[in-house]
Order: C-alpha cells, then structure tokens, then sequence
C-alpha cells in the first residue's frame, strides 16, 4: 500500500487555481521530488500531503499510522536565546539523551550536541533539522527546500545524507527541490509541477519531457534556467491563475504521477 495517495486534488487559494487536478503517490522507501517553477503549487501540495491544508476536491489518503517527519526550509531562532542542540531538540517535548544522541549521528552531527543553534553553520543547522524530524522514526520523511541558502556542496552533502538513510532505514522521502543536478541523481521519481501535474517518471523520463524542457530547459541549462528563474523573476511570470501553455497536449493531470 502506498505511504500517501493523492487522487485529482484541487484547491484555490485567495480565489486562484494552485492545485488542478493533482494525484500522485509516495511508496515505501522510495524518494520522489517535486520541481516546478516558483509558485507553481509545490509548497501548497506538501501541506496537503501534511493535512495542513484541505483539498476542495479529490481524496488524501496516508497509511494508517504513518509516521511523518517534516523539516522545513528555515526556521527563526531568537538570536538572543541561549539553546543548545540538546535542549532544542527538546522542544516541545522532551526527548532523552539517547534518543537525541541517535538522531544527531543519524543527520550527521553527532558531534554538534551541546553548541548553541545560534553558532551553527547553515549546513549545520538544516541537519539539526534533519535530527528533529528522526526523532518520531518517520516512515516519510518531507523536505521542502531543505538546501535552500546552502552552496552547491553543502547540499550535495546533505542529500547524500539523505540516500544514507533512506538506504539504512528504509525511509520514503519526499522534497520540493530546486537543483535538479542532485535531484536528477538522487531521485527515484520526479514529478513537475505547474499547477497540475506536467509530467512525472524517473529523472531521466522526466529531463527529456516537452513538458519538463519548455519549462527548464535542457541538459545544464535546464538547471541553470531554473536557478535564473529563482533569482530574477523576469523569464516566467507565471500567476498560475494559470497558465496550461506548457501543457503540450497533456490533457490528462489526473494520469496519476506513481510508478507503475
Ligand atoms: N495562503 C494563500 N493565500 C493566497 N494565495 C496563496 C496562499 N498560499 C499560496 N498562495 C499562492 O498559491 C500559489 C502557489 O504557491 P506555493 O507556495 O505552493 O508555490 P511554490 O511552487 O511552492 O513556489 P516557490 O517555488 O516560489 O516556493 C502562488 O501563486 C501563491 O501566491
């Protein structure tokens, strides 16, 4: 049975279409990433994976007693709080030291306990994230944009780190990423998102899509598209009231983004 199936979800925020007609699903142990260009629905998809948000149509399913572990892509510390690694882990409830012990070695840094979150590197600080979301033992682990602000080999550490588990626990992993250079090598499934589902398979289907390349490119430049896309907003003002242009004949969202 899949971890999470997500069957013709629509929703509308502030009276704009975000999700049309979305279904995808998660199997145990595999990692599926989702790309697509800014405000193309990636983050609101994974809120509704959550339950933070409720479709207007279309069904949510999750395993029954799925475990989800969620790190998000920054979170704010006062910089003026004292708070260890230990006792941040401790928040809100309280953790004991060897579960906090296996954590931090399970994200890499083991080492890091005692320091104060407000002196750790960002690398440093998404993989105390990373420990934070172990401690429930997910069955899902959920990362949106967890790289975001690290440079290229901080992240490509962190993903590593990411297949590591996955290999030694078993843990399914889903992430809205924007480097497809590591997503393309470290994703079972890549599903494009652009308000519906533009096409969906394993990285290499998905890098040589007509869909996938109207909307990033191709080879290099395809990443290199999407960075610029990230950083400049000039070359894709999408309001994704939305805009099916890159459709290219796929009139079936609903085909489901799963393997076979
Ligand atoms: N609470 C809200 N009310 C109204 N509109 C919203 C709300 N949340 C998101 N949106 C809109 O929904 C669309 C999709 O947003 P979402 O954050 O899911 O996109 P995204 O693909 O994650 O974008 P990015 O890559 O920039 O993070 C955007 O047009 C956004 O402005």
């Amino acid at each position: 049975m899949s971890l999470i199936n997500i069957d013709n979800v629509t929703l509308h925020l502030g009276g704009r279409l975000v999700l049309d007609q979305v279904s995808m699903t998660v199997e145990p142990g595999e990692i599926v990433t989702i790309v697509g260009p800014n405000g193309s629905g990636k983050s609101t998809l994974m809120k509704v994976v959550i339950g933070a948000l409720q479709p207007e149509s279309g069904t949510v399913t999750r395993q029954k007693g799925l475990r989800i572990g969620y790190v998000p892509q920054k979170l704010h510390i006062d910089p003026t709080l004292p708070l260890t690694v230990r006792r941040f882990l401790s928040l809100p409830k309280r953790v004991s030291n060897d579960a906090a012990h296996a954590a931090l070695a399970d994200a890499g840094v083991g080492h890091l306990c005692m320091r104060q979150m407000t002196d750790l590197s960002g690398g440093q600080f998404q993989r105390v994230l990373l420990a934070r979301a172990l401690l429930s033992n997910p069955d899902l682990l959920i990362l949106d944009e967890a790289t975001q602000g690290l440079d290229q080999s901080g992240s490509a550490d962190f993903y590593s780190q990411i297949e590591t588990l996955r290999q030694d626990k078993g843990v399914a992993v889903l992430m809205v990423s924007h480097e497809l250079h590591v997503v393309m090598s470290t994703s079972d499934r890549v599903i494009c998102l652009n308000g519906h589902v533009c096409c969906h398979g394993a990285p290499e289907h998905v890098a040589s899509a007509p869909e996938y390349r109207a909307l990033f490119g191709t080879g290099t430049h395809g990443a290199l598209a999407l960075y610029r896309h990230d950083h400049s907003h000039d070359h894709c003002d999408h309001d994704h009231t939305y805009d099916h242009s890159h459709n290219h004949g796929h009139d079936h969202p609903q085909e489901k983004a799963k393997s076979a």
